[in-house]
C-alpha cells in the first residue's frame, strides 16, 4: 500500500517565532496518522534543525528542504548541499519546484543532478513537475510532463524511485486560488503513473506517491484527495495556518 502524504511548504515566509508556533499548534490539532500516512514540513533552511526537533516524539511528522545545491562541495557561496542536509537529519527535499525552475533556471538536468546527489545522502526527494498556463490552454500537458520526468527522473534505477515522491503541481494553479479541478489532477496523475509503470513496470508504479499541489486548502483537499491515482498533496499558502493545513491533513 503506497503511503499518502501531506507536504507543507513554507516557501520564504514565516519568522523562527512563526514557525515554531505553527509546529506546535499543529502537533496539538489532533492528527491522528497510521503507518501509511506522512506530514512533512519543508522549513527554510535555518528552521531545519530546529523544527525537525519539535516533531520529535511524533511518528510520521518528517521535515523538508525545500531546495539543495547541484555541486557536492566546495566554492559555492550561499549554497547548501545533500551531505549537510543529511547531517542535520533533513529526511526530505523538494526538488525541481516550478518556482526554482521558473526564478532560479533549475532545468531538467539540474534537477536530475540534485536528485542523484540527494539520493547518494540518503534524502528522499520530492519531484516536482507541472505545466504552465499555455501549455495547459495548448492541450500539450501530457507531452509536457513527460518531458520533465524523462529528462529529470527517469534515469534512475527502480532501487532509487522506491524513495522518490512525485508532485504534479500545474503552475497557474499555484498561489493563484485556481485549483486543477478533481478530473484534470486524476487525469494527469494517472497519467504519471502509467508514464512510471511503462518505464519501471506496474509495481514500482503502484508504490509510488503522487501529490498534487496548486492551491489546495481544506475546502478542496478530500475531493482531491479522493481520486484514485491523488496520494496526498504539496501546500503552500494553506500550509501556513494551523487550522487549515490540519485539516488539509485529516482529509487524506
Ligand atoms: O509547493 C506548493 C505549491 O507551490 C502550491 O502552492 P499553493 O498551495 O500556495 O498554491
Amino acid at each position: 500500500m503506497r503511503k499518502k502524504i501531506v507536504a507543507a511548504n513554507w516557501k520564504m515566509n514565516l519568522t523562527l517565532a512563526q514557525g515554531e508556533k505553527l509546529v506546535n499548534e499543529l502537533l496539538q490539532s489532533g492528527i491522528q496518522l497510521d503507518a501509511h500516512k506522512e506530514v512533512v514540513i519543508a522549513a527554510p533552511f535555518p528552521y531545519l534543525i530546529i523544527v525537525k526537533e519539535l516533531l520529535k516524539g511524533h511518528p510520521g511528522f518528517y521535515v523538508a528542504a525545500q531546495n539543495v545545491a547541484a555541486e557536492k562541495a566546495g566554492a559555492f557561496t550561499g549554497e547548501v548541499n545533500a551531505e549537510m542536509l543529511h547531517s542535520i537529519h533533513t529526511d526530505f527535499v523538494i526538488i525541481g519546484h516550478s518556482e526554482r525552475r521558473e526564478l532560479f533556471g533549475d532545468s531538467n538536468a539540474i534537477v536530475a543532478k540534485k536528485i542523484d546527489l540527494s539520493l547518494s545522502h540518503g534524502l528522499k526527494p520530492i519531484f516536482c513537475c507541472g505545466e504552465p498556463l499555455e501549455v495547459r490552454k495548448a492541450g500539450t500537458q501530457n507531452a509536457f510532463v513527460a518531458k520533465q520526468l524523462e529528462e529529470g527522473l527517469f534515469h534512475l534505477t527502480v532501487a532509487q524511485l522506491k524513495n522518490v515522491v512525485i508532485a504534479y503541481e500545474p503552475i497557474w494553479a499555484i498561489g493563484t486560488g485556481l485549483t486543477a479541478s478533481s478530473a484534470q489532477a486524476q487525469d494527469m496523475h494517472a497519467f504519471i503513473r502509467s508514464q512510471v509503470a511503462s518505464k519501471y513496470g506496474a509495481a514500482a508504479a503502484n508504490n509510488l506517491s503522487i501529490l498534487y499541489g496548486g492551491s489546495v486548502k481544506a475546502a478542496n483537499a478530500a475531493e482531491l484527495f479522493a481520486c484514485e491515482d491523488v496520494d496526498g498533496g504539496l501546500v503552500g499558502g494553506a500550509s501556513l495556518v494551523a487550522a487549515e493545513f490540519a485539516g488539509i491533513v485529516k482529509s487524506i
